[in-house]
């Protein structure tokens, strides 16, 4: 059995009676009932997803940063050299990026993996190295995978998602770097939506007009030379979406969607970042359609992919700031909501317990 089927095997739906329970709780605190709106609803599903009503406080939390390359870059998909992915994990590492900042500030760890970034890194604490292979081969002229390299990137996000919640860690924050990853998630998205790629495809970093439409043209040949033709052909079942993962996705989309995986088999939930980590969550979704219920949509990216994806899961975003960066920025900033929304459930007096009169029938 590879480690991809045991742990799709170990994901179970998130418990039924345990999110009863925290909704009928959620009814007995001193608030209005359903007042903390859309919170009660993260609070309902993190006491399914622990199966424990009050579900466990989502702290530690760790965030993964997964880094990759993209032989796409070369078709001129992205206004940044290929070199800054490298130099970004070197800024991870020495603490420099925003998504350091944004992790300080809510008490997460930074664990940066590299699987696929394209040059050797020097080795540096706080970098583990699950390097598939040097970047990827160009989705637009072929498959940007093997089968095999999908399966080990997705490997490594499982065995990332294993390693921190043996450590400890109760919250698993996706993160992403990679530049011209946002062509491979408008790719994925459209692809596993069945979505036209002009509404999948969006400006990554900053693209100008020219590069935007140049962009679709690139995902439209990506789904036609890797047989997909006009999109539609929504993958189904794991050998088509293994398939469908190493046509056009990249190592650390794989990756990602392994990580989820790991995180729902450990009942722990999961808090996604943007478009990358929304492409990657189809993937998860499509390998272990239960695993979507341990997701949490930590923001919605500008990127338009990204509500495609998060509509066709069914996750609704917690934070909407237009941000556009990746690393796990919009995880990172969704964690203190998480958080409160558990808290709660924890600390909230009921009705009966403080004593105040309940609504009149
Ligand atoms: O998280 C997002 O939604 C997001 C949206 C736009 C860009 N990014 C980040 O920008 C890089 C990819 O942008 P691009 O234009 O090179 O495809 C990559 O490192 C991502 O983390 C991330
Ligand atoms: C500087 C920079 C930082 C990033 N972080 C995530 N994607 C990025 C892309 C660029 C270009």
């Amino acid at each position: 059995m590879t480690l991809l089927d045991a742990t799709v095997a170990a994901i179970w739906p998130v418990d039924p009676v345990a999110m009863a329970e925290a909704r009928t709780r959620q009814d007995r605190l001193t608030k209005p009932r359903g007042s903390l709106g859309v919170l009660e609803d993260v609070a309902v599903r993190l006491a399914g997803v622990a199966a424990a009503c009050p579900p466990p406080m989502p702290s530690p939390v760790a965030l993964a940063i997964f880094a990759a390359d993209h032989g796409v870059h070369a078709q001129g998909v992205s206004p940044w050299p290929q070199e800054v992915t490298a130099q970004m994990v070197a800024n991870f590492a020495a603490g420099g990026a925003v998504a350091n900042a944004f992790a300080a500030q809510v008490g997460a760890s930074v664990t940066v993996v590299d699987v696929g970034v394209a040059t050797d890194l020097t080795p540096v604490p706080g970098v583990v190295s699950r390097k598939v292979a040097y970047g990827t081969a160009d989705l637009s002229e072929g498959p940007a995978m093997t089968r095999e390299q999908a399966l080990e990137a997705l490997s490594a996000g499982i065995r990332t998602a294993g390693d921190l919640v043996a450590a400890g860690n109760r919250c698993l924050i996706s993160g992403d770097m990679g530049i011209a990853n946002t062509t491979a998630s408008a790719a994925l998205i459209s692809l596993f939506t069945g979505r036209d790629p002009a509404s999948a495809t969006g400006r990554g970093t900053g693209v100008d007009d020219a590069m935007y439409q140049h962009k679709i043209d690139v995902v439209r040949r990506a789904l036609a030379v890797n047989g997909y033709g006009e999109a539609g052909a929504v993958p189904q079942g794991q050998d088509s979406v293994l398939d469908a993962l190493a046509a056009v996705g990249g190592f650390e989309h794989a990756a990602i969607a392994g990580f989820i995986l790991g995180g729902a088999a450990a009942r722990v939930p999961v808090i996604l970042d943007g478009v990358i980590a929304g492409a990657a969550a189809l993937v998860a979704a499509a390998l272990a359609p239960d695993a979507a219920g341990y997701c949490v949509a930590g923001h919605r990216s500008a990127e338009p992919g990204h509500a495609v994806a998060l509509a066709h899961l069914g996750l609704r975003p917690l934070v909407d700031l237009e941000l556009r960066l990746g690393e796990g920025t919009g995880g990172l900033l969704a964690h203190p909501l998480v958080s409160a929304a558990v808290r709660v459930m924890h600390d909230v007096a009921t009705f009966d317990s403080a004593g105040v009169a309940d609504k009149e029938r």
